[in-house]
Parts: structure tokens; sequence; C-alpha cells
């Protein structure tokens, strides 16, 4: 958003546990990831931490050593600093902390950054006392994924009810980390008095996890009453064009609105960030259709999406489970594209949209890179999806393709007829061609003969008008 650009450099680190398991692959991949969810919150990592154990520290997901290791880097002086050696203690010079950068030696092990670090983000979701205790023996600012996405959709989030349910999901996450709060806090934590609004007894910790349910339940009245709202528009838009619509679904950043402003002609924000787009949108496909169809954009999906959310945004997903059809994006140029199909799938479920009819869209082809050519990919694609698109939303010739196909998927059920209206009736031509597909048209004296293509309740309803008028 605006302010990007002009914000000042912020540094943060990232740290991971590889568990038993899991493939280097797949633990590099969602490392990546996270960098990139940084990278939209605005920090640059400068640094991973990687450790492979057998669970995460129960104090402090991380093992003492990776601990110690962490703080030498980002304090320039390590647990044992008293006993430390002058050469040791070289790396607070600002000059050798230069000099590690210029040479690139900042991956070994006794390096200090050269650069102030706000964060560490930490790949996992970890438990409040944990992050706590990492905190104070890294002496940075731990985030974990979930407190990550939390914040990337909170600065997101444009509309009263996408604020809503950010709202909603930061409050459940906060909720049980004032609960540790208050155990650690021992004595003093549990101030006893009733002035303040306070009850007799009640500690300032349990004050606040009742504003905090309190401000929950007030804000799901504000959501009830915004679904209302938007169900009544659905049902206004159902009954007025059918029923034809198509959801675009899929991993953040797959390309979701790309293709809906290359389907529909419209401004939807576009933008190479993760979940830029939080709100459901709703247009109408362009060039217009036989049956008309509407296409609406939703929020993408991540790995590990937190709970919170996937609940909070269950009624802007609905707009989903409505469509005849869900677009699935795939990022066919991402290396990790196989677990993102995995991951949208599993929300999907998650939703009750399993038996939505879906199609399997691989875009940005045009960006595959590395050893693999095109082609060659197309190919795979193809032979491992039956039935699969693969395009780049960049190519009009493919955008009008897949047109094509979502126009053939509300085909597939229209029924072709012939319809005489007589000349008394020549106001209705136009509906005519409005509701149907005119294949053929001839006219004698009685009146004009159409061959057309349409839904049976269109020509039902046609055919009836036409024997009133
Ligand atoms: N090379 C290439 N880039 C594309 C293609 N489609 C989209 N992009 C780029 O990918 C980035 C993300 O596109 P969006 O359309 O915002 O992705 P999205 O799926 O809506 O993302 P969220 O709203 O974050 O879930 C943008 O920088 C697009 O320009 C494509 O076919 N080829
Ligand atoms: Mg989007």
């Amino acid at each position: 958003m605006p302010n990007d650009v002009n914000e000042k450099p912020r540094y943060a680190i990232a740290a991971a546990v590889q568990l038993p398991g899991v493939s280097d692959f797949e633990f590099e991949a969602s490392l990546t990831e996270l960098r990139e969810l940084a990278k939209t919150l605005g920090y640059t990592v400068t640094r991973t931490f990687t450790q492979k154990r057998a669970g995460f520290d129960s104090t402090a997901y991380l093992g003492v050593g990776k601990r110690q290791e962490i703080r030498h880097f980002v304090r320039g002086e390590s647990a044992s600093d008293a006993d430390e050696s002058e050469a040791e203690r070289a790396p607070l010079n600002p000059l050798y902390r230069l000099s590690t950068l210029v040479a690139g030696a900042d991956d070994a092990a006794d390096a200090v950054s050269p650069v102030p670090i706000e964060a560490l983000l930490v790949d996992h979701e970890i438990s409040p006392s944990q992050a706590r205790n990492l905190e104070k023996e890294t002496g940075c600012e731990v985030m974990d994924r979930t407190m990550v996405i939390l914040e990337i959709f909170h600065r997101n989030a444009r509309s009263r009810a996408a604020r809503a349910q950010v709202e909603i999901a930061r409050l459940g996450y906060m909720a049980p980390r004032l609960r540790e709060a208050a155990k650690l806090a021992g004595p003093q934590g549990r101030q006893r008095s009733g002035v303040g609004g306070r009850g007799a007894g009640e500690s300032h910790t349990e004050l606040d996890k009742r504003k905090i349910r309190d401000r929950i339940a007030e804000l799901q009245l504000e959501i009830t009453a915004m679904d209302a709202e938007r169900k009544t528009q659905r049902a206004r838009r159902q009954a007025h064009q059918g029923l034809a619509s198509v959801a675009l679904v899929g991993y953040t950043n797959a390309g979701k609105s790309t293709l809906m402003r290359a389907l529909t002609g419209s401004e939807v924000l576009v933008a190479n960030k993760l979940f830029a787009t939080l709100d459901t949108t709703v247009r109408t496909l362009h060039p217009e259709s036989i049956p008309r169809v509407l296409v609406s954009d939703t929020v993408g999906f991540i790995k590990n999406l937190p709970h919170g959310l996937v609940a909070s945004f269950k009624s802007t997903l609905e707009e989903a489970l409505d469509a005849s059809l869900l677009l699935h994006v795939v990022d066919a140029s991402d290396p990790g594209f196989e677990r993102q199909i995995e991951a949208t799938e599993d929300v999907l479920n998650e939703i009750g949209a399993q038996d939505v009819p879906r199609l399997r869209i691989f875009n940005k082809i045009d960006h595959v890179g590395g050893a693999t050519t095109q082609a060659e990919r197309a190919a795979e694609l193809h032979a491992r999806y039956p039935g699969c698109i693969v395009m780049s939303a960049r190519r009009p010739q493919d955008v009008a393709k897949l047109h094509r196909a979502i126009v053939a998927f509300f085909q597939k059920d229209l029924v072709e007829t012939e319809l005489f209206l007589p000349w008394a009736a020549q106001q209705l031509r136009g509906e005519v061609f409005a509701r149907c597909e005119v294949l053929e048209e001839r006219a004698d004296e009685d009146g004009a003969f159409f061959r057309v293509r349409g839904e049976q309740a269109d020509l039902d309803s046609l055919r009836e008008k036409i024997g009133q008028a």
C-alpha cells in the first residue's frame, strides 16, 4: 500500500525447526514463503536460522545453542559474555560488522548483524510462553507465522466486513496470550480491588479477557447483520440472473485478481503481495454470454491458514460455496505448487465446498523457468491433472480460451429448440436475443422462426410470454 515505499528499511531474521518427516524441499519452500510474508509486512529478512530437532523445545522453540547464536547475531553478545576473550568481542566493532557483510561472511556462526534487527520470525505457531522466552533470550521481538499472517490481513483489510473479521481472529489469537501473561505475572498481576469497573477479585487480565469476549461478541453481531445484507444482495442477484456463477479460489498470489480483471474487464486490485484481496468482488463475465455468468474473486489461501481466520472468513468464502463452478487458480511457476494445491483443497473441504465442480487452472505458465520448458511443464500438467487449463493471464488468447471453457460449462445444460414469434409479438424480439443464443432466424408472412439455445426455464417463460402477447 502507498506508504511502503517511503518507509525506512526494516530488518528481520527468520528461524525454523525442521522436524523429522519434513523434507528439505518442503522446509525450504515454507521458509521462502515466510520471507515473502515478511516482505509483505515491509521487512527484509537478512538471515535465516534453522535447526533439525525431534520436536520443538518446550521452553523456547529452538534449542539453547541456536538461541545463543541468534542472541549473538542480534546483540553482538553471547550468554557467556563474562568469560569471552577480546577476539570474540571484536564483532561489536562497527567496522568489523561492515567487513563481515562485505565479505558475505554473515553465515558464519559467530557473525553479528551489521544492521539492527527488529523482529525474529518463527515459521510455526508457537505457544505464548515459548514466544516470550525466545524474546527474552534473543533480545528481539518474536512473531510466529500465525501472527505474521494476522498482521498482513489486518493491514490489508479495507471494508467494514473484512476489518471486523480480521479483528475477531486477532482477538482470538490474543486471548490465550493474556492468560499466559497473567500466570507469569504472579501476585502482582492479580491486584485485588473493586475500582475502575473491575469486579471484586478480578485481575487486570480477567478484565481484559472479559473485554475481549465482549468485543468479539459485538463484532460477531455486526458481521451477522452484514451477512444478512449480503445474503439479500446475493438472493436478488440470483433471482435476477439465474444461477450461473463461478468463483476464483486458490493460493495467495496465484493470479486470481489478475484473471478476474482479464475475464470481466474490471479494475480489481492486483499486487505482487500476499493476501492483496480480502473481500469478495463480483462482476459479470465479459464479453457477456448466454447464460450470463457472474465471476467472484475471493481471499487467497495459504499453508496453515490460522484457524481463527478460516472461521472469520467463512462468510466471505460462502460466495465460493454458492458458485456453480470453482476456478481453482494455481501458480504453475511456483516450485511448491503441489503443496499449494493441497493447502487450498484443505480449506475448501473445511468450508464444505468439496462437492462444488472444479476446474483447475494452472496460471503463470509464461513465468516457468529453470530446467523445465513451458511446453514440458504444460504437457506434464495435462497428463497429471486431466481436464485442467494451462495458461497465462497475460496472454489474451489464453484468457479467451478460459472464457470459452467457462461458457461451455454453463452451456452444457442448455437446450436447443425452435421458437415462433408472430408479428404481433415483435416487442419480445429483444428478449429472445437477450435470453437465448440465436443460432438461426427465418421469417414468413406469419412471423419469425428462431432456432435458439437457452436454459429450459428461460425458454419456458419466453414461450409463455409469447402465448400471452
Ligand atoms: N508472469 C505472470 N505473472 C502473473 C500472471 N498472473 C498474475 N501475475 C502476477 O502475479 C501477482 C499476483 O497476482 P494477483 O492477481 O494479485 O494474485 P491473487 O491470486 O489475486 O493474490 P491474493 O489477492 O493475494 O490472494 C501480480 O504481480 C500479477 O501481476 C501470469 O499469468 N504471468
Ligand atoms: Mg487478489
